[in-house]
């Protein structure tokens, strides 16, 4: 579905994507781990158009993306939730969604005699059910909470139909219970819609459980992918980036060695 090959970028003597290979097949559920700096985010920009990479190949969907415009990249099915919603405080969450899915199906030409305007309606509630905003669909944007928001960051994100969605910290700024409602949604999302997910995510927990996939960066290059299982293992990690307490954790029988 989504492949990066020997992708580089940097910005003036910052090497931020050094060489970076990475696979993530149709219907996978990835995340992207790393210290603060490691590139996660300029890896999410380079492969959705907003940055161009210094040279290397993004294939998505059989194509390769390098030089596409990042709407140009959405319009083809990948979409990157965020923080939208805060652009449209004064609408409601209905009316988010439904200028997303609106303004979706206009950009799709092609698509636009099967899309009348009551498969638009029926759409935007299925994006409210699904993201559980169904009850708060009357409020105006700005009045949801901190996770409400982000919930519909990701619905607006959703109304482009992506095939893959591509998620920086969906948890960032929640405390602990919020944080695990937030993921178990996007859990949720992710079974239902059958997508390819990318998240970046800093909470180890979250990671190794909800994650089938692992790819750790460290200064822009892949320092080890693997199953969870897997990286919570690898020494490289564990040196970089799990550090002493994940140690601490092995020892006392918290995760297995
Ligand atoms: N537009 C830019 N101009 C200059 N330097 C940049 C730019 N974007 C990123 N960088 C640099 O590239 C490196 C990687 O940054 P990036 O934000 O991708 O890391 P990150 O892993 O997402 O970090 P964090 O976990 O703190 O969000 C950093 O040294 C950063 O300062």
């Amino acid at each position: 579905m989504l492949s990066v090959e020997n992708l580089h970028k940097s910005f003036g003597g910052v090497q931020a994507t050094r060489d970076v290979t990475l696979d993530f097949p149709a219907g996978s559920l990835t995340a992207i781990i790393g210290p603060n700096g490691a590139g996660k985010t300029t890896f999410f920009n380079l492969i959705s158009g907003h940055v161009r990479p210094d040279s290397g190949r993004v294939v998505f969907d059989g194509a390769d993306v390098v030089g596409l415009s990042s709407l140009e990249i959405v319009r083809r099915g990948m979409a990157r939730a965020f923080q939208v919603a805060s652009l449209f405080p004064s609408l409601t969450v209905r009316e988010a969604l439904t200028a997303a899915v609106t303004a979706h199906q206009r950009r799709s030409w092609s698509l636009l005699s099967r899309f009348p305007l009551g498969q638009s309606r029926a759409r935007v509630e299925e994006l409210l059910e699904l993201l559980g905003l169904a009850p708060k669909a009357d409020l105006v944007s700005s009045s949801l909470s901190h996770g409400d928001q982000k919930l519909l960051d990701i619905g607006l994100a959703l109304a482009m139909d992506p095939k893959v969605l591509l998620l920086d910290e969906p948890t960032a700024g929640m405390g602990p219970d919020e944080r695990w409602r937030m993921i178990e949604k996007v859990h949720h999302l992710w079974q239902a819609r059958r997508l390819t997910m990318v998240f970046i995510e800093h909470d180890m927990d979250i990671v190794f459980k909800y994650a089938q996939a692992v790819h750790v960066l460290k200064y822009g290059a892949v320092l080890a992918q693997g199953t969870p299982a897997e990286i919570r293992r690898n020494q490289d990690v564990i040196d970089a980036y799990l550090g002493t307490d994940h140690h601490l954790a092995v020892a006392t029988g918290e995760v297995p060695a």
